[in-house]
């Protein structure tokens, strides 16, 4: 089976268990719209033919035949497409959800960092009406392409030669496909411009970004960019949309001028005495209905093209996903040797060089490291491999002697605790923004109020409080925020690696001692288990009590050891941590 198959069955049975009732009347609807057009015709033949051999029985059955049709195809359309609406607006709903759990199962982040894989399940969001009206386009097709065999059957009763307009439905469904694959070019080569002018327009929008291009004055300069790729996928799509066109208009000038042809055709037969008025009457119902039918049959191929065109992103996303979502090994519930980290080099996807290189470390069971290095040397990315949001392009992480590339991934994360250095700003309640740390406990106002009070966050604010601005709440100060970060941190009662990415730049340096204290005599208390706490710090007064510091310098390891041992080699670290020392004096 295809993918494009699979999907429409997939699909489908999202639809039957969105409204399994509802699925089934909009089937009958659909079915029964087609036989609707051949009864206009027939109706209207009758009626003529019957009118002039002055029948009347048979000119009340046409009209009563006629009557029907009309008010059944009426009805039935107006039904079907509330239907329709009710059906996708479920399934899309369905389908989004299933979208964001798939993207969220991934252990890794790759797909979040990656433009090319941003671009391909984005593009599942923006066809997902046409995803969840998939069977019904599918159906539409079908069951009008069943109405086009019975209108060119009667075509051909009265000349074999009006089957040539159905024949001229094949150059109309080439161009189509032809505007279709042209529009969806467009649309993949438009997604990364539209992402970009998206992001650029957030960037005027949301409060953090907005306020530095409000003092700098580049607000304007911003939204012309912005405006620039919004016109690049803009044109791109105009000038698939109009290429498209003229090929379809193309096809369409062919078959009025066959059109004409069968309307002559007709006269002639009639003057010929070979058919009678009722049957020109016909010919020309029919030929308006297999206009219809062919722009219907069009349509709906159009619109299950455009589902057809992220079928491989959203097979892609189901993969991907699924090779991602490995299991694994029970992760440790303590540790005795601690974590390795051996000859490991990384590099993102699309990288054009390794931003970590043949990197070896041990962080013992029970201490606490440091990592400390310029800018861009790569400290966040280390600390992004040891929580297994990324894995080693080479080399590997062990822990306690087992790979963490077999620990079952969320076992591992259930190890971890920690604040980043980008740490989320969760504008919900103070209690869930804490408390979504151990998710278990987000309604323990008591376990929320203790990791509250612990990080030293704002207690004042109530666990009900409000944040955001934007939402009608308390906007909290960027230390405060950071607090609520690390208390969010300590939700999770005894991890085993605690990673800090700079956990305290927003916090005046009494407070950073505070809390570092705090957490080192935590993870101290820890220490039967062995957990380890990885710091990542520009300020070496406190990255001076770590048990053991690595020095980075552009991706590669260039000292270690203790804090004495450092400063008796007189290297990097010495010079840096003297020159801070002078400053801070
Ligand atoms: N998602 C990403 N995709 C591609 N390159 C990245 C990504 N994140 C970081 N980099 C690159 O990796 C290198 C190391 O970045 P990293 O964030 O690890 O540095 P850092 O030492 O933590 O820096 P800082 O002190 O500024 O936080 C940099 O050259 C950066 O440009």
């Amino acid at each position: 089976m295809t993918d494009w198959a699979r999907l429409l069955l997939h699909m489908t049975r999202r639809s039957f268990r969105a409204g399994r009732r509802q699925a089934v009347l909009l089937c009958v609807l659909t079915v029964g719209h087609a036989g609707v057009i051949a009864a206009i015709g027939l109706s209207q033949r009758e009626l003529v033919d019957d009118s002039a051999a002055g029948d009347t029985r048979g000119v009340v059955a046409a009209i009563a035949l006629g009557a029907l049709a009309y008010t059944v195809s009426a009805v039935a359309a107006r039904i079907g497409n509330n239907l329709r609406a009710f059906l996708a607006g479920r399934v899309r709903g369905a389908q989004n959800e299933e979208v964001q759990r798939l993207v969220s199962s991934i252990p890794t982040i790759n797909h979040l960092e990656y433009a090319p894989h941003i671009d391909r399940w984005n593009r599942i969001f923006d066809s997902s009406h046409a995803l969840a009206a998939m069977p019904w386009s599918a159906l539409e097709s079908l069951v009008t392409v069943l109405g086009l065999v019975v209108t060119v059957g009667l075509l051909a009763s009265v000349s074999p030669w009006l089957c040539l307009l159905a024949a001229l439905g094949v150059p109309l469904y080439l161009a189509n496909r032809r505007a279709d694959r042209l529009l969806r070019d467009a649309r993949d080569a438009g997604t990364e411009p539209l992402r970009r002018e998206q992001r650029l327009h957030e960037a005027c929008v949301e409060p953090e970004p907005a306020k530095e291009i409000l003092v700098s004055g580049g607000g304007a300069d911003l939204s012309r960019r912005a405006a620039g790729f919004w016109d690049e996928a803009a044109d791109r799509e105009t000038r698939a949309r109009l290429r498209g066109a003229a090929w379809q208009g193309a096809a369409w000038t062919l078959y009025a001028v066959a059109f004409a042809g069968a309307l002559t055709l007709v006269a002639d037969l009639i003057r010929a005495g070979e058919a009678s008025v009722g049957t020109a009457v016909l010919v020309v119902s029919l030929a308006t209905q297999l206009q219809s039918q062919l722009r219907t049959v069009l349509e709906s191929l159009a619109a299950s093209a455009e589902a057809g065109q992220v079928v491989s992103h959203y097979w892609w996303l189901r993969r991907y996903a699924a090779a991602a979502r490995r299991s694994g090994a029970a992760a440790p519930v303590t540790l005795s040797a601690g974590i390795e980290v051996t000859g490991v080099s990384f590099r993102y996807p699309g990288g054009d060089h390794d931003v970590l290189r043949d990197v070896t470390l041990r962080l013992p069971a029970g201490s606490v490291v440091a990592v400390v290095g310029a800018n861009g040397a790569g400290k966040s990315t280390l600390v992004k491999l040891l929580t297994g949001l990324y894995e080693p392009t080479t080399g590997r992480i062990t822990v306690d002697g087992a790979p963490l590339s077999d620990v079952d991934p969320d076992a591992w994360r259930a190890r971890l605790s920690g604040v980043f250095q980008d740490f989320a700003r969760l504008r919900l309640l103070v209690r869930e923004t804490v408390g979504i740390g151990n998710v278990r406990f987000v309604r323990d106002r008591a376990a929320v109020r203790s990791a509250v009070e612990r990080a030293g966050a704002p207690t004042e604010l109530g666990l009900e409080t409000q944040l955001g601005a934007a939402f009608g709440g308390v906007e909290p100060s960027l230390g405060q925020w950071q607090r609520l970060a690390l208390a969010r941190s300590l939700m999770r009662g005894a991890p085993l690696c605690l990673v800090l990415d700079e956990p305290t730049a927003a916090l005046d340096p009494l407070a950073e001692r505070e809390l570092f204290d705090h957490f080192v005599s935590q993870v101290r208390g820890a220490t039967a288990r062995g957990a380890v706490t990885v710091l990542v710090a520009h300020r070496f007064t406190t990255v001076r009590m770590a048990d053991h510091i690595v020095v980075l310098d552009g991706g590669r390891v260039t000292e270690q050891g203790g804090h004495d041992d450092l400063m008796a080699a007189g290297g990097a670290y010495a010079d840096l941590y003297r020159l801070q020392e002078r400053a801070y004096r």
